[in-house]
């Protein structure tokens, strides 16, 4: 489908500028990298990135970490329940496994947005069934809205408002990835516009 379909009447708002994603992945950096578990982890972090929306978020995060000197390993696990809806389907595919060595590891699991938490609790229970001793959570937007509030990430970049989310890694129907900001669409007059520069 042509983005000019899937925009057709929309616009995209600015949630949060590429300048501000990148001074709060700092913060988080720090905020990381000082957590007791991960301080005290024998070995390098095994950081595993939540394919597809987590690999913009976790190329600029693991990237930071790496700036502050911590010791880390990356792996990827493909995980999906949207398809090309705004709706969670409310089941959890494995599309790809992790490759790394997971027993007996500390594992921090990058996603980009927490809604339900259906994919991180898959992730987890996976992680903690092939042998890992501990597993913390990163991401960058906490959609809570709605939510179970015992729920909640370890790290966490941004509360997200309740509305459906684009950019930086992030989809509508497998489309907006790359956009460099986070954004969300807008009913409006405006039928292709990008309001951003963010
Ligand atoms: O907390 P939840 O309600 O489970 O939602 C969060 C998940 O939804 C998105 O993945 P999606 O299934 O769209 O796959 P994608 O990463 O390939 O876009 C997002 O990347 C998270 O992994
Ligand atoms: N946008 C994109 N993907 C998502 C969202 C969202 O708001 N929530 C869960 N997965």
């Amino acid at each position: 489908m042509a983005d000019e379909d899937l925009m057709a009447g929309k616009t995209i708002k600015t949630l949060y500028s590429a300048a501000e994603i990148s001074a709060r992945i700092d913060d988080m950096a720090d905020a990381i990298i000082t957590h007791a578990i991960i301080t005290e982890a024998k070995g390098a972090l095994l950081v595993e990135v939540i394919m597809n929306g987590a690999v913009i978020f976790a190329a600029d995060l693991v990237r930071a970490l790496s700036r502050r000197g911590l010791d880390i390993e990356i792996d990827f696990i493909a995980l999906s329940s949207y398809g090309e809806g705004t709706e969670s389907s409310g089941n959890v595919v494995l599309e790809a496994d992790a490759r790394g060595a997971i027993a007996g590891r500390t594992v921090l699991l990058i996603d980009d947005i927490l809604e339900t938490g259906r994919t991180l609790n898959y992730a987890r229970s996976y992680f903690l069934g092939k042998g890992a001793a501990h597993v913390m959570t990163g991401v960058l937007l906490d959609k809570s809205a709605g939510r179970d509030p015992v729920i909640r990430p370890d790290f966490a970049g941004f509360e997200c408002p309740d509305l459906f989310v684009i950019g930086y890694g992030m989809d509508y129907a497998y489309r907006f990835r790359e956009l460099p900001y986070i954004g969300y669409m807008e009913q409006g007059a405006a039928a292709d516009g990008k309001d951003s520069t963010g």
